[in-house]
């Protein structure tokens, strides 16, 4: 009998539900993989803002690890919101000692309504104790920018800040490009250490509904990677769920709404030519 892939997010609770947690699992769930999680945060939000966030303990999130790990056999997981370097180098060290592959590093660190999920002295432990570990890094623009020091205001810098984010030790990354607003297209630039790289490109959707696009693209890619999909054709499909995600919104909530995770499942992104995703090599 076939096993149903098992994965992992470590990340922080949304209480809004669109985003961290609550967003990782259900895209695991719209892509049939089983769903673990270690939660690293409590944080008090809803679709304007943050409110306050809670972090665990490291103890907490140290014996969360050893639960999960101790039951599940997972094959591929990611991290979001860590929020310091006590909790990150509790992740990395559970990364070693459990030899986890597929490891997708999301390095969340502002919310959209400009709250830190990420302390700024923990920007280092990322560097340091995280990007080694990673099959794939996802930053959005201002996340590239932030580990790397390099303004991103090109196709020759977002290729030069990835090529960075490689020399830190990532094996991938993926810079995603739902910040460049002046543009009607969304595309994520993909480059590997091989020196291969991709450009997924989408029609830009107009829409407020935007909360959690990064946690669900990452945790699409982590899901895709847990079925056994070769990471260019996982971030392919993580793009095709986004892309419907967002455009099938669900008008939820009073600020930047939700995205819809059911919407993949449903094919729109196939049957609607303006949604499709280019890729260019
Ligand atoms: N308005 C949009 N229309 C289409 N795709 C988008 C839009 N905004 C973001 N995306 C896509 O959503 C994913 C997450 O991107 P981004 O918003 O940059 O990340 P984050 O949520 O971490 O800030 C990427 O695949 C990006 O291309
Ligand atoms: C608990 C928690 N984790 C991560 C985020 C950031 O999510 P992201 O997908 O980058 O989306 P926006 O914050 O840009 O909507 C979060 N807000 N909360």
């Amino acid at each position: 009998m076939t096993k149903t892939p098992q994965t992992l997010t470590i990340a922080g609770s949304d209480s809004g539900g669109g985003a961290g947690i609550q967003a990782d699992l259900k895209t695991f769930q719209e892509l049939d993989v089983y769903g673990t999680s270690v939660i690293t945060a409590v944080t008090a939000q809803n679709t304007m803002g943050v409110s306050a966030i809670y972090p665990m303990s490291a103890q907490a999130v140290h014996m969360q690890l050893e639960a999960v790990a101790s039951d599940f056999e997972l094959t591929a997981l990611k991290t979001g919101m860590l929020f310091n370097s006590e909790i990150i180098k509790e992740v990395a060290t559970a990364i070693h000692k459990f030899d986890w592959k597929n490891v997708v590093v999301d390095p969340v660190m502002i919310a959209k309504g400009g709250a830190d999920l990420l302390q700024q002295e923990a920007v280092d432990a990322v560097k340091t104790h995280l990007l080694p570990l990673a099959l794939l890094v996802t930053p959005n623009i201002p996340e590239a920018e932030a580990l790397t020091g390099i303004p991103i205001t090109n196709v020759s810098s977002r290729q030069h800040a990835a090529e960075k984010i490689l020399s830190l030790g990532a094996k991938s990354v993926v810079i995603k490009g739902g910040h460049a607003m002046d543009r009607d297209y969304a595309e994520d630039y993909f480059l590997q250490a091989n020196g291969e790289s991709f450009v997924y490109r989408s029609a830009r959707i107009s829409t407020k509904q935007t909360h959690g696009t990064g946690c669900t693209f990452a945790a699409a890619v982590t899901a895709e990677l847990a079925k056994g999909q070769q990471l260019k054709d996982a971030i392919f499909t993580a793009k095709q769920f986004i892309q419907a995600a967002l455009s099938e919104p669900l008008n939820i909530g009073q600020g930047h709404g939700p995205t819809n995770h059911a919407a993949y499942k449903a094919r729109i992104v196939e049957k609607r030519e303006a949604h499709k995703i280019e890729v260019f090599y």
